[in-house]
């Protein structure tokens, strides 16, 4: 079974040169986007991928870098598409959010039928910390992890193996006793703010306080625009490329 991740963006929220960090899962039989951010459909198109080719998309959480194409998504779905419904896979935390208070005034349009996010997408609504089978050979699961606290936010696990942060505070208890000793993760994709202090996200200097064992798996994605100024200087953590494929272990 092959599995591979191509990351569609890896800029932050601000980045102007990287689209918004998003990754597209391609298993043999499926493609599953993580996150849809606002220049996500941009970056699909530079691919050459129609949101009909799109099996599903999972959401980590609200912020406009990770949900702002949504809206783009299921309108050429349903206007371009035949009303096709997309898989949106989301916890019931974030998909009462979404629909309330960041789809709603766009999307709302009783005259036409379309009053929820379940006239838009085949919602298919996720336990936390449960395994979810996306398709064969791909599983994902969604753990609550600290980004900004008050909102629900998600980091994933791919195939029980793979972890992508999404937005997340550093933590060294989850990526050296969940993700690296009990789960054995041999890719980590992991959020990463290059200078000042980070708040919301993990910074640089906190990742580099990982041992070497673990920074060998990490790729660093959500970065700012002076990501080039940062080469060399990630220990031996590598930056995830913009469209570039990379096969995963099984
Ligand atoms: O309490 C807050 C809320 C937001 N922000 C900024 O807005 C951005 C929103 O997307 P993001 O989560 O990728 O990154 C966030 C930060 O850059 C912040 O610094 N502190
Ligand atoms: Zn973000
Ligand atoms: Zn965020």
């Amino acid at each position: 079974m092959s599995l591979q991740i191509q990351m569609l963006g890896t800029g932050s929220a601000f980045a102007k040169t990287f689209y918004n960090t998003s990754a597209l899962i391609r298993s043999t039989e499926r493609n599953l986007l993580i996150d849809c951010g606002s220049t996500t459909p941009r970056s699909l198109y530079d691919i050459q991928l129609q949101p009909d080719q799109i099996d599903g998309i999972v959401i980590s959480h609200i912020h406009a870098d990770h949900v702002g194409g949504l809206e783009e998504m299921a309108f050429r779905l349903l206007y371009e598409s035949n009303q096709k419904k997309t898989k949106l896979y989301l916890t019931q935390a974030i998909a009462d959010t979404l629909w309330e208070n960041t789809l709603k005034g766009g999307m709302y349009n009783p005259e036409e039928g379309y009053h929820s996010l379940e006239d838009y997408f085949d919602v298919i609504v996720i336990e936390e910390q449960v395994p979810v089978v996306i398709g064969p050979g791909l599983t994902i699961e969604l753990v609550p992890t600290l980004h900004i606290s008050c909102k629900p936010s998600y980091s994933l696990f791919i195939n029980d193996r793979i972890f992508y942060s999404a937005d997340v505070r550093f933590s060294e208890e989850l990526l050296v006793y969940e993700v690296a000793a009990k789960r054995n993760c041999h890719t980590i994709f992991h959020d990463c703010q290059l200078s000042g202090q980070g708040f919301i996200h993990a910074t640089l200097d906190e990742l580099l306080t990982l041992p070497e064992h673990i920074q060998q798996r990490i790729y660093l994605m959500h970065y700012a625009d002076n990501m080039s100024d940062f080469i060399g200087k990630t220990g031996h953590m590598r930056f995830a490329v913009q469209h570039e494929i990379i096969d995963l272990p099984e």
